[in-house]
């Protein structure tokens, strides 16, 4: 099979190394011209704009887009537009919104899969878990670059209309940000606890064999590893935000209740404090005074 892929950043560039180990061809576009040329070393077809990838393509063209969610998505997708018929099966692997994802369907051209993509960079040796929305046939249709990005068959599925494979990894990551609240809660309270603990020790231990392993803890193992069980200079800033917030609105709107997520989210946002200290945590010392004469905590 021949596949364009457009983005070749931490994620498209995996895309584009493992189609061709799989033995497929790879034309490959980025804005950044250095991308383009690393994945023309790997064994993709440079192409020097998105035009130039679809006049490269065959007839039938399958498009892989691994660009950031929102007006990237949408510029690429104007530029193929006039190159584009139902016979041709563009792939969304990034972070985009569902809703976006189904009016892409409904606008472009060619049959529209929207692929939400876990597994970060590690996924170059591992492979991904794809969560694939669209028609049938263009999902069996693509099943041979599925099998070559995934972990393997069983790393990619259909998960049903256009919105839906979004849908799924938006919700995926909302799980994400509930998983790494909990194991941050029970690290803290080992940390600032009644025992002198070796962190790194403590995630090795879980990780092998207990109820709580995963690759999230063993993510944690490797950041004590890295950074000392005290986490060494890392700061209390958390970025992002973008997907887990989509799954509030999504669970408010459906009127499913997700404390866990919703309190891991509020924690992110919570991070991003002035430099001189949360306004609400300063009101809440001062207002213990008022109620109970208790001392006020001052600035040096
Ligand atoms: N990094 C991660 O762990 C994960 C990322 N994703 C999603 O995958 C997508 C790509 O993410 P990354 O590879 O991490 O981003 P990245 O920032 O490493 O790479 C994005 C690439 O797209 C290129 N680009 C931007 N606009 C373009 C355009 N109009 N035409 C052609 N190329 C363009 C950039 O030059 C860059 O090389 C995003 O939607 C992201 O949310 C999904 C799962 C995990
Ligand atoms: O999808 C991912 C992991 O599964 C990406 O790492 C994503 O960038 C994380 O999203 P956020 O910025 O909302 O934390």
């Amino acid at each position: 099979m021949q596949l364009g892929v457009i983005g070749l950043g931490r994620m498209g560039r995996i895309v584009v190394d493992r189609v061709l180990d799989a033995g497929h061809d790879v034309v490959a576009f980025d804005l950044d011209e250095e991308a383009v040329a690393s994945a023309a070393e790997a064994g993709a077809t440079p192409a020097d704009s998105v035009v130039d990838l679809a006049e490269r393509l065959d007839d039938e063209k399958r498009i892989w887009l691994m660009v950031p969610a929102g007006e990237a998505v949408d510029a690429a997708l104007a530029d193929l537009e006039p190159h584009l018929d139902g016979d041709d099966v563009v792939v969304d692997g990034g972070n985009s919104h569902f809703e976006d994802s189904t009016r892409r369907a409904d606008e472009t051209p060619a049959a529209y899969l929207d692929c939400g993509t876990s597994g970060g960079p590690a996924g170059a040796e591992l492979g991904f878990s794809l969560m694939v929305g669209g028609p049938e046939w263009a999902y069996e249709e693509l099943t041979p670059v599925f099998d070559a990005v995934a972990t393997g068959p069983a790393g990619h599925d259909r998960m049903g209309p256009a919105g839906s494979g979004h849908y799924v990894k938006m919700v995926h990551n909302g799980v994400e940000y509930a998983l790494m609240q909990a194991y941050g809660e029970g690290f803290e309270l080992l940390a600032e606890g009644r025992y002198d603990l070796d962190l790194e020790a403590v995630a090795r231990t879980w990780n092998n064999g207990a109820v709580i392993r995963s690759w999230l803890l063993e993510l944690c193992e490797e950041a004590f590893r890295e950074e000392g069980t005290d986490l060494g200079d890392v700061d209390d800033y958390v970025a992002g935000g973008s997907t887990g917030t989509w799954t509030v609105r999504e669970a408010l709107e459906q009127e499913v209740p997700v404390p866990l997520i919703y309190q891991a989210l509020g924690e992110r946002f919570g991070s991003r404090a002035r430099e001189d200290g949360r306004f609400s945590r300063r009101l809440a010392n001062r207002l213990r005074y008022g109620f109970g004469r208790h001392e006020v905590a001052r600035r040096e």
